[in-house]
This record gives C-alpha cells, structure tokens and sequence, in this order.
C-alpha cells in the first residue's frame, strides 16, 4: 500500500501541574505519493505537532501512521523535515550542507556527486557551493535547506513554517520554487503554514485545522498548486475562486480565533 496513512491520530501531552492538554484528537488523514497538502489553522490547533509525528519525532497516544505500508515508529530519511531557519549547519559550505545526508550515510563522493551538484542547480546555488551558510541571505538559506532535504531522497517532505521569515518578495519565488521542486520529484509533501495565500497556492490539498482538541475542520482540493507550476503566481491570485476561496478560509479561522479569545476571556 503506498502513501502516507494517519490513523486516528490523537496526542496528549501530560502537564507537569498534573493536567493535559489534548493536541490532536482523531486525525485521520490519506496523502498518495505525490501529493502536496498545506495545512492551516489558529495557533495552537496542532499543526506542528501533527507534522513533529509524522516525522517520528514525538509518538502519538493513539493511533498509528503508515508510510507505503510500513508502520511509523521514529525519524528515518524516507522522511525530510524542512524547518523556518536555523536547521542547516552555519559553519559548513553549502555543498557540504548539502550533501550532508549522504555523506553521513558513509557513501562516496562519486556517489553523491552529480546529484549534489544538479540539486545545486535546481535551487540556483550553483555559484555559492563553496560559500559558508552565515554569507547567504535567509532566502538562500531556504534554498540550501530545500536541497538538502531532497538530497536524502526522501519520500515525503515536511515543512513547518518554511517560507515564514522571509521578505514577501523572497517569499513569492520560493514559492514557486517549491511547486517546482514538488512536480519535478513527485515528493509527497505537507507543508505549514500561517499564510492563507500561500495555504491557497501551494496546497492542491489545503487542511483546515481547529483548535482544542486539535482536529481536522475541512479540506479543499484546489486548482491553483497545479496551475502555478508554470505561471506566474500572481496572475494566480486573480482567479475569482482563488479570491472567493480565501475570503472563506480567512472568515472560517476569524471565526476560530475569536471563539478562543472569547473562552479565554471567560476563563480570566
Ligand atoms: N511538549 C508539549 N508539552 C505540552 N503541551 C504541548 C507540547 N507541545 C505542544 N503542546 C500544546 O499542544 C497544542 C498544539 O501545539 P502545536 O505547537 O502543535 O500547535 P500549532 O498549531 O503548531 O501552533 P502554532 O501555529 O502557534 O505554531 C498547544 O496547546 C500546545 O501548547
């Protein structure tokens, strides 16, 4: 069986004042290989939790994922995590950044080579490979962390948050950057973010989270990932439905928002 499986998932996480908190209840989610989901929602609704669990990184209280029919149990290069910043080694040259994960499997530099050197080029980095991380800009830094990821091969990308402390201009072309990357090597990716735009624009999937418990409120199955491939994003977000579909979305987690506030005024 191929694809990434969530079988109700739900995780608690056990408080030191001996209280819990419920982050995700009953998550029950199908990717196919292939497909690219953005997930959105207010704070707290589990985003980075539900994506911490795919990784392998934390263990669900209930429930369990599969991976092409394999059961997940911890991290594992079959599954790449892209992070906002930080993740990438400062002091390395981009290529060594790169061509980390090979190398730490023990293959050889004839090995890993070419593919290196192509994914350098994909991402554009062709003429910085010798440059330290602390001399990119962050954008660049993004672009390292995305070929990075992608030199492990791994099936399925995780990224939490990763175009989020870039400039809006940085940010447009890594978007399409992305869609790029994800039709060229037909990852499967799921990808958060707090940008209902770029929720719209890179998710053919796009998961709505609510909060408390943390659950899934609707999905979309959209257009515009498969339309920006080639075209401007821009002209994207003039699409009647891409308007239409944000302005619901935008009022589904007003919504969301505001009934939080309102509980917790009335807890205060
Ligand atoms: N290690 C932990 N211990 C206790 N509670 C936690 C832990 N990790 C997350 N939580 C709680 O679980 C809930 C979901 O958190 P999570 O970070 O997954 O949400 P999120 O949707 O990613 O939020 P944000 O958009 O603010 O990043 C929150 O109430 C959070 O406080």
């Amino acid at each position: 069986m191929s694809g990434l499986a969530l079988n109700n998932i739900s995780m608690r996480f056990d408080l030191p004042n001996g209280g819990s908190v419920q982050a995700l209840k009953d998550v029950t989610l199908n990717l196919a290989p292939g497909e690219l989901m953005s997930v959105l929602g207010p704070s707290g609704c589990g985003k980075t939790t539900l994506l911490n669990i795919v990784a392998g990184f934390l263990a669900p209280t209930e429930g369990e994922i599969t991976l092409n029919g394999h059961r997940v149990l911890g991290p594992d290069a079959e599954r790449g995590m892209v992070f906002q910043q930080g993740a990438l080694f400062e002091w390395m040259s981009v290529r060594d950044n790169v061509s980390f994960g090979p190398r730490m499997k023990g293959q050889r530099e004839s090995k890993w080579a070419g593919n290196v050197d192509h994914l350098l080029d994909v991402v554009g980095l062709q003429d910085f490979k010798e440059k330290a991380i602390y001399e990119l800009s962050g954008g660049m830094q993004q672009r390292v962390a995305l070929a990075r990821c992608l030199a492990n091969d791994p099936d399925v990308i995780l990224m939490d948050e990763p175009l989020g402390a870039l400039d809006a201009l940085t940010r447009e072309k890594m978007q399409s950057l992305v869609l790029k990357l994800w039709k060229e090597t037909g990852k499967t990716i799921i990808l958060i973010t707090h940008s209902v735009e770029e929720a719209l624009l890179l998710g053919e999937r796009l998961l709505v989270m609510a909060p408390r418990p943390g659950r899934i409120h609707k999905e979309y199955r959209l257009p515009f990932a498969d339309m920006g491939v080639n075209a401007d994003l821009r002209e994207i977000k003039k699409h009647p439905d891409y308007a239409s579909t944000r302005e619901e979305i935008l009022g589904m987690i007003w919504d969301m928002e505001e009934e939080i506030m309102g509980r917790t005024e009335a807890a205060q």
